[in-house]
């Protein structure tokens, strides 16, 4: 719902102090690092995560600990072989020259190996402590490669229980046996200890309680919930059998041979696959035996999938949630989802084994950027406007509606961030419609810039007023960022436009809206708009869940997001630079996110989903099997700084792709904005309008480039400096932009662009464009060849020569009847490809092949 942009109704003025100022969120924890707030004495916590941040830290940290991992094993196994003999060893160690004792122990890591070995073995955990060295190997390798070599938190506790298990369960062989002296390094102190007090309580039913230690711990690490009997009746239905052992075993080789009970064990070996970035962890889902695609799904063709979504969209649409702030709307569609219901004990043992698939393992220490990489502008919170101001405004508005013949009952003032809304209600018998056609007279008449008249207020038989503050006040990045509005937002892609009238936090849901049109005169705040955007986005998500497309025609807008590259962008496969400036790479992108779109549409089909959203929530579940193509979907924002110039050198190619996108890209998770200077119908057209309810405008430079945005006036009314209203689902709201600079953006792109990335950007999918070759086989028409497409190929064969200007030469044909034809003898693959400045290959080498040729062409 949109913002509400008046207070309750009473005849008086609204002091700051009385406002709703949201308080900057202080979250000392880092749990969500956006929240995060500098402390004037030193962060030693925030110390440490840079420090550990920084690859070369890490890098270090985990060979150390690979080391360290390596000596424990040694000295540990070497304790348990000579550890009697070190034991008087260790013992002396202080009371003794060390030079000494150390000469005299017989440990493989020395003195100190013993000493650290006796610890953990004889006074411990028995041989139960090599499980430790195994942890911090796993720990070093995580840090040192960036991926774990199994998941490294079930290991750390499956490990730790061993330890101590294997602990007590030898403790109790030990002591009923009786061989404390000879074998007690085996069970270490921890596990003799133990069972010595229960002996003395339990007896023998010291077992039981090992044993059900155990089965406690079987139970909830692999989340066990039931134990099922062998089924004795004579049931035909088969059922599956999952093993541990073959991985690999299939549904249908299950079905031939019907299981009287179902076997349901984890399979520790899948989760040694590892996980590199950009990898999907293919090993650890099901063989193509046991995945959910083997499931009968509901055939859906692609138009019915696009129809669906189509219908979730309109929607949301009309249940005016485009743009929302603080609470989150599910997205709800009247169209019944496809049924896909794989086996509950399939998808129970993979997420029992596993655990649920979590994207940001991809890059496990992404550190998101911290609150204080922005500026804090101390003052700018403090109230710009006066009493006397306030009661000035107020008697000029009131005078000059008298003047006019319209009396009033009451005034009300809300203070902005850049404008204060003066909210009246007119005398009994006033006719709003008179106030409206009066509305440029009044504007004049209060002779200030910038006044905006919404006679009547949406949903209030009230007029507002909008008049400009002398002293504005600026809303910093900062504030907003750490906002609870923001912080709080659950939405997929929470973008963080400003402060209302009201000074509500203003938070939109980019996925919601689905795409943004962005207008605004040159200095009005464009740039600094979409920084802003980027920013919130970067704060919010990870680089797994989000990628950019950045476009800037104007190549300077951009650019320091270049650092973003191997976190947040994406690309083309073949192009260098990330942030395409190029207007023929913009086409090749545009119509390789088409592709991308509709590769999603196929697997969301496949996967039997509506929507984005859908399809990664059963990705997580691991119910969509990786070796069929399924992948976590990111999210895909197209941001394009300068859409005019685009449209002046390209024209329907750039604009076709572009309301391909927007009309269909919403369901798929890929959301635009586009921005531009000039609002005018050449550069906005008609249907890249109608495919963008979301507008946004700037000021701009007359009433009718308004209109063009915002389908009526009022922007050219705006004060500039982020001024600006947003318009969607035909509710307009005045906001005012935070500022963000681009010292702030550099250091954001620099703290994050120095993390460990992915190998390289996302890439695209490959777009072969005109002058690749290939798509024009497409527009070859070869039932339709040209008359003297016989004579042209004969022409060629006899002077081996593949050249456009010989036909036209010989031929006496325009250049363009010839290209067509040289076209038509590369389809009938007379002539090879295109390649550059050379002529073509001439692939047929004498004239009787091409008579054949000619012939079967004919034959056709
Ligand atoms: N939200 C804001 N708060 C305060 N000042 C702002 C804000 N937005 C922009 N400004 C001021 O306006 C100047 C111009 O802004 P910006 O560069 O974003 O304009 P633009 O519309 O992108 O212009 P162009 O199209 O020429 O690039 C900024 O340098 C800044 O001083």
């Amino acid at each position: 719902m949109a913002q509400p942009t008046t207070s309750p109704r009473q005849n008086t003025i609204r002091r700051p102090a009385e406002r709703n100022e949201p308080r900057p969120r202080v979250n000392r924890d880092g749990g969500s690092s956006s929240g995060r707030f500098k402390t004037p004495s030193f962060n030693w916590g925030a110390a440490l995560d840079r420090w550990l941040t920084d690859q070369r830290s890490a890098l270090t940290l985990g060979m150390l600990l690979m080391g360290l991992a390596l000596g424990l094993m040694v000295a540990f196994i070497s304790y348990i072989i000579n550890g009697p003999a070190d034991q008087s060893v260790v013992g002396a160690a202080f009371s003794e020259p060390l030079a000494e004792t150390g000469t005299e122990t017989r440990n493989w890591v020395g003195l100190v190996g013993a000493y650290v070995a006796q610890a953990f073995v004889f006074r411990w955990f028995g041989v139960g402590a090599l499980a430790i060295p195994v942890i911090v190997f796993l720990s070093g390798y995580k840090l040192t490669f960036g991926s774990e070599l199994v998941p490294l938190s079930r290991a750390t506790k499956a490990l730790l229980f061993a330890a101590v298990w294997s602990s007590l369960m030898l403790g109790y062989i030990v002591l009923v046996t009786d061989s404390a002296q000879t074998a007690s390094v085996w069970c270490g102190g921890i596990g003799y200890e133990v069972n010595v007090a229960l002996y003395s309580l339990f007896g023998w039913g010291n077992l039981a309680f090992i044993g059900f230690l155990l089965f406690f711990f079987v139970v909830y690490f692999f989340d066990v919930r039931n134990i099922r009997l062998p089924d004795f009746s004579h049931s035909t239905q088969p059922r599956a059998k999952i093993r541990s052992d073959d991985p690999l075993q299939t549904y249908a080789e299950s079905e031939l041979e019907p299981e009287a009970d179902d076997e349901i064990e984890p399979d520790d070996e899948e989760e040694h696959q590892p996980f590199s970035p950009q990898s999907q962890p293919v090993n650890s889902f099901v063989s193509d035996a046991v995945t959910p695609d083997e499931q009968p799904i509901p055939a859906t063709s692609l138009p019915e999938v696009i129809a669906q979504t189509t219908g979730v969209t309109l929607t949301i649409k009309n249940r005016d949630t485009t743009i929302n702030n603080g609470a989150d709307t599910e997205e709800l569609s009247a169209v019944p989802a496809p049924t896909f219901e794989p086996d509950p004990f399939e998808e129970d043992d993979l997420v029992a084994t596993h655990g649920l698939y979590d994207p940001t393992l991809d890059l496990p220490q992404y550190q998101y950027p911290l609150s204080d990489l922005l500026t804090d502008y101390p003052n700018s919170r403090k109230a710009q406007v006066s009493d006397d101001e306030l009661t000035a405004n107020k008697e000029k508005i009131e005078n000059t509606l008298r003047n006019f013949g319209i009396e009033i009952d009451s005034i009300q003032a809300s203070i902005g961030p850049t404008v204060t809304l003066y909210e009246i209600i007119p005398a009994k018998g006033v006719r709003i419609s008179k106030i409206k056609s009066l509305e440029d007279d009044i504007a004049l008449s209060l002779s200030a810039l910038g006044i905006r008249i919404i006679a009547p207020m949406p949903g209030m038989g009230t007029i507002g007023i909008e008049v400009p503050n002398k002293n504005r006040e600026m809303v910093s990045m900062r504030s907003v960022i750490t906002s609870d509005v923001f912080n709080n937002s659950k939405f997929d892609l929470p973008i963080v436009l400003g402060k209302t009238i009201s000074n509500e936090i203003y938070v939109a849901d980019l996925a919601k809206m689905p795409h943004l049109l962005m207008a605004g005169a040159t200095g009005q705040g464009k740039s600094v708009g979409l920084n802003v955007l980027l920013t919130s986005l970067i704060y919010k998500k990870h680089p797994s869940q989000l990628k950019l497309v950045l476009v800037d025609p104007k190549k300077v807008e951009l650019t320091l997001f270049n650092k973003l590259e191997r976190h947040f962008l994406a690309k083309l496969p073949d192009s260098e630079e990330p942030i395409i400036t190029d207007t023929k790479k913009v086409v090749n992108t545009l119509n390789s996110l088409c592709i991308e779109m509709d590769n999603r549409y196929n697997l969301l089909k496949d996967a039997g989903c509506r929507n984005l959203k859908e399809y990664n929530a059963k990705f997580v579940k691991r119910r969509l099997n990786p070796e069929k193509g399924h992948r976590f979907l990111p999210y895909i924002v197209l941001i394009i700084d300068e859409l005019a110039d685009l449209m002046m050198t390209a024209g329907k190619e750039v604009e076709q792709p572009i309301a391909r996108l927007a009309q269909l890209a919403r369901a798929i998770g890929i959301h635009l904005v586009v921005a531009t200077q000039r609002p005018s119908v050449n550069v906005i057209t008609g249907l890249i309008k109608a495919n963008f309810p979301a507008r946004l405008s700037f000021k701009v430079t007359s009433k009718i480039d308004s209109r063009t945005i915002l389908d009526t006036g009022g922007a050219e009314q705006l004060v500039g400096m982020g001024d600006m209203l947003l318009s969607s689902n035909s509710d307009i709201v005045r906001l005012q932009c935070p500022f963000v600079d681009t010292n702030e953006i550099e250091d954001i792109c620099e703290f994050v662009g120095n993390q460990r990335g992915y190998d390289d950007a996302y890439a695209l999918p490959e777009f072969v464009g005109d002058d690749g070759g290939q798509g024009d086989d497409k527009d070859v028409d070869m039932a339709n060849r040209d008359p003297m497409f016989d004579e042209a190929a004969r022409l060629i064969v006899i002077h081996q020569q593949g050249s456009t200007s010989l036909i036209q030469r010989k031929l006496k044909l325009g250049y363009n009847r010839a290209g067509r034809l040289v076209d038509q003898l590369e389809a009938a693959r007379i002539v090879g490809a295109f390649e550059g400045s050379k002529a073509r290959d001439v692939l047929v080498q004498d004239l009787q092949t091409l008579e054949d040729i000619l012939k079967r062409l004919k034959g056709e």
